[in-house]
């Protein structure tokens, strides 16, 4: 498709003169507000299945320009959802060096440093993500709210490899590990709501689990996240930073966001 930034001419205001589905309803990511919530006590606990990854396993860990993304086996996949979803790949949202606020979904306002996606396509009805990404039953993507804390050593497994990747279209291949370690304990308390991808071209396809309790990063890990990469190729004569790649919270309509813990 044609080239979008998060800022300037070809930046978020301007996604939906290429990209009609960015002007579109049910839109994301949200500032999900305690006004909007309904609790439903139907909502399941998520189960996330062969998450365990072997190291034997090698990930393709990319820049993409972006963000930086995981590739994820097909046999991980998760249950506890209308259909089974098959893992495709994860990826991140941050902000800056100066500004460590970088998280898509908000809660009652709050931005968080940074957001990582781990993104399903509906394997009962499709048999490929490609297939999935316009459908409107096709996505469900698992977002965890990431603030500078404690260091946390599941996400070390990858992030000591950024500097392999600073540039667009890099890539490295990384050992497999336990994809569970970077989600937060209670997989059962989490805001659900409909939605879309949050990037280009916005398909409305995506069920949205947002869990409730943040993860950390150390201050070092997060400025490695924010402070390494480029959106650039490494042979271009300017060099332009990767970061602050995430997209302002968009308009409610009339949706609600259900939530699967009472207090
Ligand atoms: N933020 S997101 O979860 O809605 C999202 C999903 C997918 C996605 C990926 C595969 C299949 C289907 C959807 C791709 C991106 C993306 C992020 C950075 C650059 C380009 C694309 C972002
Ligand atoms: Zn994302």
């Amino acid at each position: 498709g044609t080239k979008w930034t998060y800022a300037g001419p070809e930046g978020q205001d301007h996604w939906d003169e290429n990209y009609p589905y960015c002007g579109g309803a049910f839109q994301s990511p949200i500032n999900i507000n305690s006004e909007l919530m309904r609790f439903d006590p139907t909502l399941r606990p998520i189960n996330v299945r062969n998450y365990n990854l072997s190291p034997n396993e090698q990930l393709t860990f990319g820049n993409n320009g972006h963000s930086v993304q995981l590739s994820l086996p097909s046999k991980m996949y998760i249950s506890g959802l209308p259909h089974y979803y098959s893992a495709a790949q994860l990826h991140f949202h941050w902000g800056s060096s100066s500004k460590p606020m970088g998280s898509e979904h908000l809660v009652n306002n709050k931005q968080y440093a940074a957001e990582m996606h781990i993104v399903h396509y509906n394997s009962d009805k499709y048999p490929n993500i490609s297939m999935a990404v316009d459908k409107s039953d096709g996505l469900a993507v698992l977002g965890v709210l990431i603030e500078v804390g404690e260091f946390n050593p599941a996400f070390e497994q990858f992030l000591k490899f950024l500097n392999g990747i600073k540039y667009r279209d890099q890539k490295v291949q990384v050992p497999g590990f336990n994809i569970r370690s970077l989600l937060p304990t209670q997989l059962n308390e989490y805001y659900r709501y409909d939605g879309s991808l949050t990037t280009p071209p916005c398909y409305p396809s995506v069920l949205w689990t947002v869990f409730r309790n943040p993860v950390t990063l150390s201050h070092e890990q997060y400025m490695a996240l924010a402070t390494t990469l480029f959106s650039s190729h490494a042979q271009d004569s300017v060099s332009v930073m990767l970061n602050s790649n995430y997209r302002k919270p968009q308009p409610m309509d009339s949706r609600i966001v259900l939530v699967s813990f009472k207090e």
